[in-house]
């Protein structure tokens, strides 16, 4: 068919653009392999035990708010699969590896548009670094997670991933959650900044519909995506605008809210972000309450998630930058995470000898 309609000419500030490799082009460069893919597959299937409740130990999203140095991602990657082995009869680490950042307004969005942390937006390096981190992190033997912000970006990593989050601010999105319905991993929702849980319920409930929807192939084409719904989703408490929503209250609130929109009461605490106000000092705190809320019973508590690097505190982009200290969010250093979570195993594991004794002595 013809028209006669005429194209204007495009605005001097109309959008320019330059192309970025394929899914299928960026996989080729940067292979999984049978080795790495096998163990993603035994990663997932541990953190779906795990948000199911058939699996007693708690999950730990722990790691950088974001990641903006590889060398110092590595090294942290290195401390975290050691101590990992140490407590991995209570806890399964799982690193945090985000490099994409939702931003309030604006900022630096994170490794995979920016890598080079000077405005370049070298996104097609973003690209092929973001990938080539995280399966240096899978070939540590640690699980992988990111959040999940733009969904034409996700397929460059998501072979990759053992769990993901949908952030605050999109939780409420519906191509988030169409996203999620076609992922065969794990997913947590978070509370939206306004605190409000409602929206991750209908997200948990929509994602775990099947859906047709727009988005990109393998080959960067155009396509229709068909998926089949995702069942291994949860809520994840962050804390909003009001304050914290880690207590016992909110967490016994939120469980009962899952439970009467019929869904499973699974639940990961965020220590960081509103829950800790964020002062990251704060998160050994609030892990340390919702150890309590376990050993006390409250078995929707399957997860937390903490913000940690090398260093603690955050620094500014633009000043010549402290290796291993965070440029988005505050972060809890190294030593202090390493003691929280070793006092979390202890606490747990005697939780669990004194639960064993109580049943021996009924018995
Ligand atoms: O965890 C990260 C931040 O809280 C989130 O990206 C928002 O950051 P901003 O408010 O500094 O933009
Ligand atoms: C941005 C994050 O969290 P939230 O969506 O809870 O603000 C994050 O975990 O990095």
């Amino acid at each position: 068919m013809t028209s006669n309609l005429s194209i204007p000419a495009a605005p001097a500030s109309e959008r320019s653009s330059l192309p970025l490799p394929s899914v299928a082009e960026l996989k080729a460069r940067l292979p999984l392999g049978p080795t790495l893919s096998r163990r993603v597959a035994t990663q997932r299937a541990t953190l779906r035990r795990i948000i199911e409740g058939r699996d007693s130990r708690l999950m730990v999203v722990v790691g950088p708010c974001s990641i903006h140095d590889d060398r110092a991602a590595l090294d942290y990657a290195e401390r975290l699969a050691d101590l990992a082995s140490r407590v991995d009869d209570q806890l399964v680490l799982v690193m945090r590896a985000y490099v994409e950042k939702p931003r309030t307004t604006v900022g630096w969005k994170g490794l995979l548009y920016d890598p080079h942390l000077d405005g370049s937006d070298d996104m097609a390096t973003g690209l092929h670094f973001s990938r080539s981190l995280m399966r240096e992190i899978l070939h540590l033997g640690l699980p992988v997670s990111t959040e999940l912000l733009h969904p034409m970006a996700a397929g460059y990593f998501s072979d990759l991933l053992a769990w993901a989050a949908i952030g605050a601010r999109t939780t409420e999105s519906q191509i988030h959650r169409e996203l999620v319905s076609g992922l065969a991993l794990p997913v947590g929702f978070k509370n939206a900044t306004d605190g409000g849980i409602g929206v991750a319920c209908d997200a948990i409930r929509a994602a775990s519909h099947p859906h047709r929807h727009f988005g990109i192939d393998c080959d960067g084409h155009p396509a229709m995506l068909t998926s089949e719904g995702n069942p291994d989703t949860h809520l994840v408490l962050r804390g909003g605008r009001n304050g914290p929503n880690y207590d016992a209250q909110s967490v016994n609130d939120a469980r009962m809210a899952l439970e009467r929109a019929g869904l499973p009461a699974r639940i990961m605490v965020d220590c960081s972000h509103a829950n800790s106000g964020k002062d990251p000092l704060r998160q050994p705190a609030v892990l340390a309450e919702v150890i309590a809320q376990r050993l006390a019973g409250e078995d929707s508590l399957r997860a937390v998630m903490l913000e940690s690097h090398l260093e603690s505190g955050a620094q500014s982009l633009g000043a010549p930058l402290r290796y291993g200290v965070s440029i988005t969010d505050g972060c809890l250093g190294w030593d202090a995470t390493e003691a929280a979570l070793l006092e979390a195993a202890e606490r747990l594991r005697g939780g669990r000898l004194a639960a064993k004794a109580e049943s021996l002595m009924l018995s």
